[in-house]
């Protein structure tokens, strides 16, 4: 594969502005942000704000499939997903919030499904199976490769989307929501196997704030279709206005009720930094 992104493999969005037909003003507006390699973003934001908008951006899939006006740049190392779909696409995996219909709908088993790329990259039948185990292993799939991808639960089907999505190594993982249909067990285990996803850039939807505080490097808050702050998860939350509707970690807002703040007086965002203020304002007060 023609590999044009070893200089700068960052992802950069600069001044993108999308706006669906029939509209009458622009539904996302962006004006700069970037993720480095191998970092996770977690995207917030109300119900309509314009998380799956941007998801679509981020997949080329707006213009390229779904109707709208897209001005800006969306810069993957060299690529654009406007100009350059077909390659850009074969460095991405994405993962969108109904996991059925993302499926080939062609496989008779879980296995078949996770391979279905690898078959078609023509890759060899050992690399392949080696493959499947793997990603399978990774995702709770073991016990279900046999099984078709019909007879899976909800949850089950979400983790299957993400292996297919993942299976090819692609260096960008763009997901919606995908943990909407797992239980409390399974996204916890997502959460957990998310964090070692190292070579990766990921870019997540959820709801789940307090996971998205332990695990990403940014988050990207939108309110009504904007881009109105990102950063690191403490500086994010630390900064939030009412009008944006974005969620406040379990963890920030029992440290306000108690009062406990870090050392330079910003709120925690993890369990670590909750414990860390805790110690400071204990020993403040035997003082
Ligand atoms: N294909 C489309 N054509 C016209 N308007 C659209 C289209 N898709 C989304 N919209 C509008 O764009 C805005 C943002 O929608 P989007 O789905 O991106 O938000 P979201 O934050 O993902 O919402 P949710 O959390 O409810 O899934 C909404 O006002 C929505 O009605």
């Amino acid at each position: 594969m023609e590999n044009r992104m070893v200089d700068s493999q960052q992802l950069a969005l600069t001044n993108v502005v999308v706006q669906y037909p029939g509209t009458s003003a622009p539904q996302l507006t962006i004006p700069s942000v970037t993720a480095q390699v191998g970092q996770l973003i977690g995207i917030i934001g109300a119900s309509r704000s314009g998380k799956t908008t941007l998801c679509r951006v981020l997949a080329g899939i707006i213009p390229n499939i779904v109707h709208g006006k897209l001005t800006g740049t969306v810069q993957l190392g060299s690529y654009q997903p406007v100009t350059d779909w077909a390659a850009y696409r074969q460095h991405l995996g994405v993962v969108f919030q109904d996991p059925a219909g993302q499926l080939s709908g062609l496989s008779e088993t879980v296995a078949d499904e996770l391979a279905f790329d690898l078959v078609n990259q023509g890759q060899s039948e050992a690399t392949i199976v080696t493959r499947v185990h793997e990603v399978a292993q990774q995702l709770g799939l073991t016990a279900q490769l046999s099984q078709a991808p019909t007879e899976l639960s909800g949850g089950q089907l979400q983790r299957l989307a993400i292996g297919c999505a993942l299976i090819t190594h692609p260096q960008v993982l763009v997901m919606d929501d995908p943990t909407s249909q797992m239980d409390p067990q399974g996204r916890a285990a997502f959460f957990k196997w998310l964090r070692q996803l190292t070579d990766t850039t990921v870019l997540i939807v959820s709801d789940e704030i307090d996971d998205l505080c332990e695990i990403a490097d940014q988050l990207w808050g939108l309110a009504d279709g904007e881009l109105v702050i990102s950063g690191t998860p403490r500086q994010v939350i630390n900064q939030l206005v009412p009008e944006w509707h974005l969620p406040v970690p379990v963890t920030t807002q029992l440290a306000q009720t108690m009062s406990w703040r870090l050392a330079d007086q910003s709120w925690p965002v993890t369990l670590t930094e909750l414990k860390e203020a805790r110690y400071d304002h204990v020993a403040a007060t035997q003082v």
